[in-house]
């Protein structure tokens, strides 16, 4: 067995508004260092752990995790859409690890993704990779949520399952860290918007344009300074980044979900991938971050962070 880690958050935004050349160039070195981390390791199994966000994943049966023994990509904001390459042998095994521990994980048999997972494994692998995947979704939109600790012993078994494989496996963490893009609320949402909540699978294309350029206006309007959203927050950005570095993953479980919001704004709760993630890898044995950038990034709507880790053994 040997297991590795990358995390990096996620947005549409990225390739599409302008955060600056010099961030633009810090992000891409960063996300070339990720690839040449990944290729070293050269992995034969790949677990992402991330949110939807009303794409793939509504109101109509939210569960906290899910496993995906088979999967399909929404498509959204310019990535693949169609068929994931899941590996369904080890989505099933990872599935009754997680129950027998006591964790209710959900599995599913057609789990639709959306940018939360595929951006990420776009980013690693390309847009096109037959790269062997188990789609591990974490909710961080449907409210109302667990408490973190769930989080961690959700990866602490997935972690303590990998252990006992012969495979290379890497753990990939999908999500921002502090931010508050438009992404609707059920509580907050008039009935139209509600009823998409709740049961919206396959909008037309006009409805899914007008969504997302809904999100690029509000991008523009922040990045001007104007727009009613909350600014990304390096302090809690820095704080998240420094406890998953430090191993002392027990320490999120409290940090109550009220406490995540008003620091870390309504997608601040993305951070349970990050968590769930190194969990995993800590259930796997000690290790150590080799690699961390962080840029808040208003053009995006997020505090934009990466990590890779591996397990101290394999140093
Ligand atoms: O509108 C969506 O589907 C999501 C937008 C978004 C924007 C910025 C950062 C993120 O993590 C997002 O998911
Ligand atoms: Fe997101």
């Amino acid at each position: 067995m040997t297991v590795a880690l990358c995390a990096l958050s996620h947005s549409p935004l990225f390739g599409i508004a302008n955060p600056g050349a010099e961030t633009l160039a810090q992000v891409n070195a960063g996300l070339d260092r990720l690839r040449s981390f990944v290729r070293a390791f050269d992995p034969e199994l790949t677990i992402v752990f991330g949110p939807d966000h009303f794409n793939g994943v509504f109101y109509d049966m939210m569960p906290a995790f899910c496993i995906g023994r088979a999967a399909t990509s929404v498509g959204d904001w310019g990535t693949t859409a169609g068929p994931l390459p899941v590996d369904r042998q080890a989505a099933g095994c990872l599935t009754e690890a997680v129950l027998r521990s006591g964790v209710d994980v959900a599995q599913s048999e057609r789990l639709h993704v959306d940018h939360g997972i595929t951006q990420p494994i776009e980013f690693l692998f390309g847009k096109s990779s037959t790269q062997p995947l188990v789609p591990i979704f974490i909710n961080a939109v449907g409210l109302p949520l667990g408490p973190m600790q769930r989080v961690r012993l959700l990866g602490e078994a997935v972690g303590r399952e990998i252990a006992r494989w012969q495979r290379r496996v890497l753990l990939v963490a999908s999500g921002g860290l502090s931010h508050d893009p438009p992404v609707p609320r059920l509580a907050e949402a008039p009935p139209e918007v509600a009823a998409r909540l709740i049961d919206g699978r396959n909008p037309s294309s006009e409805a899914r344009a007008i969504r997302q350029q809904r999100v690029i206006e509000a991008s523009r309007a922040h990045a001007a300074g104007s727009g009613n959203f909350r600014e990304v927050n390096p302090v809690f950005d820095q704080k998240t980044l420094d406890l998953l570095a430090s191993g002392d993953l027990e320490q999120f479980d409290a940090w109550t979900n009220a406490w995540i919001e008003a620091e870390g704004g309504h997608s601040g709760h993305e951070i349970r991938s990050w968590v769930a993630a190194f969990s995993a890898l800590r259930a796997a044995g000690p290790y150590r971050v080799t690699d961390r950038g962080y840029w808040p990034v208003r053009e995006w709507m997020t505090g934009f962070a990466m990590a890779s880790a591996q397990l101290k053994a394999h140093s």
